[in-house]
């Protein structure tokens, strides 16, 4: 079992109730709640302050925290949350099919820190990371739309994997669950249908053709069922479900992709899809902070939350896919050509067909896995879009960043993307 372990721990348990977080628009601003709780105590003195903030912190770092997933573009980002707005972690399990190296930097905290390499389609590595955690937070996914991995693959990490999370929880007694599941889940379906500001009762036809929404349905599915089951020991496996739209942000790699393609065509993108098609966006940040939300909240309100989906939304402009990447790409120096769509629908599904069947015939020789498909077309070409208020009405959630805040920093994340390394 060692063989697939690497391990970095620490324990420096120094002044952690002092420490800010690196955010500072949280509502949830844990120091803030302590201050309020310490005049409601009605302690007077910063030594009885002191003592009695030490003691508390003594006795919160308690909980074990498992993130699947925890290398990937939101994983990082969850951890990242989790270290900086979770007082009560005492270790933080990251598990990943590849390791990132900034987990080094991580190092430097007072939580444990333990990255995990491992794959969530193997039932015994996953019992061995979930073995003793208190809440596990599963993002690991395969996210392709691109027909780089065969639909098989994609079923057996996307369902297979979640089935061994929620059987290692069941097994080894951890009874909350955090699915990261999508929008996709919903739609757009085949039939193109708009979902126009719908909310998580808003009926919706959901047929899935294609193998990552097909997926992502189906776990979705099964996380939601297995809530309730029976864990060892007897007590309630609670589990919900988060949907994020489209994510954007610090390390989206379409977002690279696409800002690399507009400097190779001299700074200009070409429009192909009308401005008035409406998609869905919203902050890693902000995705990122609903998870812990949702994590710290599922015990205290099982009964409201388990069983739950909850669309993942923040203050991101309803606007058509390119014209929203423009909002950061546009500062960085590059154009969106056209206020119509250059080439008229037909053409753009023909030269999808086209790249698909290319996709095919050169699959023995290469990968061939351009951004444009028949189904990519079809999800930027249909609105979908949420307004929602449940994570609010439920757990308190309200955005951790601004509108504002979420575009500055990813356009100073793509500035400074290396323009030259095409
Ligand atoms: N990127 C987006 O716009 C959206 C993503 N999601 C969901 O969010 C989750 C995270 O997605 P992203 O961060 O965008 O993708 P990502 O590809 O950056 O991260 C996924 C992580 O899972 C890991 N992983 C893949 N297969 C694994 C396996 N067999 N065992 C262990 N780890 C494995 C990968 O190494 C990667 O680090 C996924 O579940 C995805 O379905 C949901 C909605 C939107
Ligand atoms: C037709 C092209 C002309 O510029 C633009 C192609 C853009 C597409 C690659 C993206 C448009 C919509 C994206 C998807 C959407 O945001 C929902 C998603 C949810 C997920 O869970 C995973 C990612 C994705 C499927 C996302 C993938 C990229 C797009 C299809």
């Amino acid at each position: 079992m060692e063989g697939w372990r690497l391990v970095c721990s620490w324990n420096g348990h120094e002044g952690r109730s002092k420490r800010k977080g690196d955010y500072d628009e949280s509502l949830a601003d844990w120091p803030r709640k302590q201050e309020d709780s310490l005049s409601a105590a009605g302690l007077s003195s910063l030594g009885q302050w002191l003592q009695q903030d030490m003691a508390d912190s003594a006795q919160a770092q308690k909980l074990v925290y498992l993130v699947t997933g925890g290398c990937g573009f939101l994983g990082e980002h969850v951890v990242r949350m989790l270290l900086q707005r979770e007082p009560r972690l005492r270790e933080l399990r990251i598990f990943d099919l590849q390791l990132g190296p900034w987990l080094e930097e991580l190092k430097t905290g007072p939580v444990q820190v333990t990255a995990i390499q491992g794959d969530v389609t193997q039932a015994h590595e996953v019992i061995a990371a979930v073995a003793g955690a208190h809440v596990v937070i599963h993002a690991a996914g395969l996210v392709d739309v691109f027909g780089r991995a065969s639909p098989e693959t994609i079923h057996e990490v996307n369902v297979q994997g979640t089935k061994n999370v929620i059987e290692a929880c069941v097994q080894t007694g951890t009874q909350f669950l955090v699915y990261t599941s999508s929008m996709e889940v919903v739609g757009p379906n085949v039939k193109g249908h708009p979902f126009y500001r719908g909310n998580e009762d808003t009926p919706y036809e959901a047929v899935h053709r294609h193998p990552y929404p097909h997926s992502k349905a189906l776990a979705e599915q099964l996380v939601l069922k297995a809530n309730g089951r029976k864990v060892r020991g007897g007590l309630p496996l609670v589990t919900c479900a988060l949907r994020p739209t489209g994510i954007y942000g610090e390390g989206h790699q379409i977002m690279r992709d696409i800002y690399y393609q507009g400097l190779r065509l001299g700074g200009r993108l070409f429009r192909a899809i009308p401005a008035s098609v409406e998609h869905g966006r919203v902050y890693v940040g902000n995705v990122a902070w609903m998870h812990v939300l949702v994590a710290r909240e599922l015990e205290q309100r099982a009964a409201l939350m388990g069983g739950q989906v909850y669309f993942c939304y923040d203050e991101s402009p309803y606007k058509s896919y390119e014209d929203f990447n423009m909002e950061f790409l546009g500062p960085c120096g590059l154009r969106l050509v056209g206020t119509h769509p250059l080439l008229p629908y037909w053409l753009l599904m023909l030269l999808a067909a086209l790249n698909a069947l290319l996709q095919w015939l050169l699959r023995p020789l290469l990968l061939y896995a351009p951004l444009l498909n028949p189904y990519t077309l079809a999800v930027a070409n249909t609105t979908f879009t949420v307004s929602t208020n449940k994570a609010q009405r439920h757990f308190g959630y309200e955005p951790l960043f601004s509108w504002e805040d979420s575009r500055t920093r990813t356009i100073r994340w793509v500035q400074a993307m290396d323009g030259s390394a095409q």
